[in-house]
């Protein structure tokens, strides 16, 4: 199915890790007990890619982590419940310390983790049946993800007229499904499309754009406001969106947005709900990542400026006034009232399962 694509590019390498052997525990294990134990090459292997980003994009990065929990399972040799359920928890901690802003990432591990004992509340006492659970589980979240994607498609598409102009930003796989789906309707659409300094995330946008037959122009990011008022629609992803409708994606979302609202032109945030960022119910904030500053210049670029300081953040925060509408598989919501789907989704706390169980602090 074409929506698998958008979201597997990584496809080849993750199949690829998931074919290798373990490697010894990750040395930062504050758990010395662990020490004698085997995280998986996959997990490594996933980590890896997710810091430094040959798996990138929220969505992406989500069924990456649960499959690497699930190759994890596979592997594990561990000849007693508590000890299965440790290096899960220990492999859990390892993706989660990669990046720290696309909360997917958490949510699908919390998903797996949470499933792990399937309804028995940690009374299971066979390995095989917790390895069973955690397989399925991240089968069921790749699934769920599928199925969300082609939902939210649908929605977002019912924005889009036949004959409409958008703008993007980065790369996102839930953007593309709602492009995907109205060219599905039979509606012909063109795309201006910022480039995404630093990483160029723009380019694959105008690949993935042209394979679904629509004509692309690339753009500078400094020339959005100029073509704005060219374009019926912003069209963004999300990498987490804060209870109080504030969309956080790639650095340059919020300007695009402030430009937007000025020209008029409406901004649509396409995110499945694995974006919705629990812990912000609870007053928490969303880290932004800041990246090296070899992203952004050179080395020997670096050695004409001098000394000066180079900043790379990765992401920024649009808030909720600058977006028209968040489309998710559940249907599309005006900012503010994402909080009532936070609350349905993940009700009013949120648990952190990859802890072992004596440093959990409720949030
Ligand atoms: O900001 C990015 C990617 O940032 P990076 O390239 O730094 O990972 C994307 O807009 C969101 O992750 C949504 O993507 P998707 O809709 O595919 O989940």
């Amino acid at each position: 199915m074409f929506l698998s694509r958008h979201r597997r590019s990584s496809g080849t390498l993750r199949d690829s890790i998931l074919d290798r052997a373990g490697t010894p525990f990750y040395p930062g294990d504050p758990h010395g007990a662990m020490t004698t134990q085997t995280l998986d090459e996959a997990v490594e292997s996933t980590a890896g890619a997710i810091a430094s980003m040959e798996i990138r994009g929220a969505a992406t990065i989500a069924a990456a982590a649960a499959d690497a929990l699930a190759a994890q399972a596979e592997a594990s040799t561990a000849s007693d419940p508590e000890t299965f359920r440790r290096e899960l928890r220990a492999a859990a901690r390892r993706l989660h310390e990669t990046r720290p802003t696309a909360v997917s990432l958490p949510n699908a591990l919390r998903y797996v983790l949470r499933r792990m004992d399937g309804d028995r509340g940690g009374d299971v006492t066979d390995v095989d049946a917790l390895r069973r659970n955690v397989v399925g589980a991240a089968q069921e979240f790749d699934d769920r993800l599928d199925r969300a994607q082609e939902e939210l498609g649908k929605v977002g598409a019912n924005r889009l007229r036949d004959g409409d102009v958008v703008m993007t930003h980065c790369h996102s796989t839930d953007v593309l499904s709602c492009v995907e789906a109205a060219v599905d309707q039979g509606k012909q659409l063109e795309a201006y499309v910022k480039e995404t300094r630093p990483r160029n995330q723009g380019h694959i946008t105008a690949r993935r754009l042209r394979e679904l037959g629509v004509p692309v122009t690339l753009i500078v990011d400094s020339a959005a406001h100029r073509y704005l008022p060219e374009a019926d629609h912003v069209l963004v992803g999300a990498d987490s969106i804060a209870a109080d409708g504030s969309v956080i994606n790639k650095i340059g979302t919020s300007g695009l947005a402030v430009s937007a609202r000025e020209l008029g032109t409406p901004i649509v945030v396409a995110a499945q709900t694995i974006k919705l960022h629990p812990e912000t119910l609870t007053g928490h904030t969303v880290e932004i990542e800041t990246r090296d500053e070899r992203e952004v210049v050179d080395e020997s670029t670096r050695g004409d400026i001098g000394d000066i300081e180079v900043a790379n953040p990765a992401f920024d925060v649009t808030p909720p006034r600058y977006v028209d509408a968040i489309v998710t598989e559940s249907g599309q919501f005006p900012p503010e009232s994402i909080v009532t789907l936070m609350r349905e989704l993940f009700g009013e706390s949120a648990d952190e399962p990859w802890k072992e169980p004596d440093e959990r602090i409720t949030h």
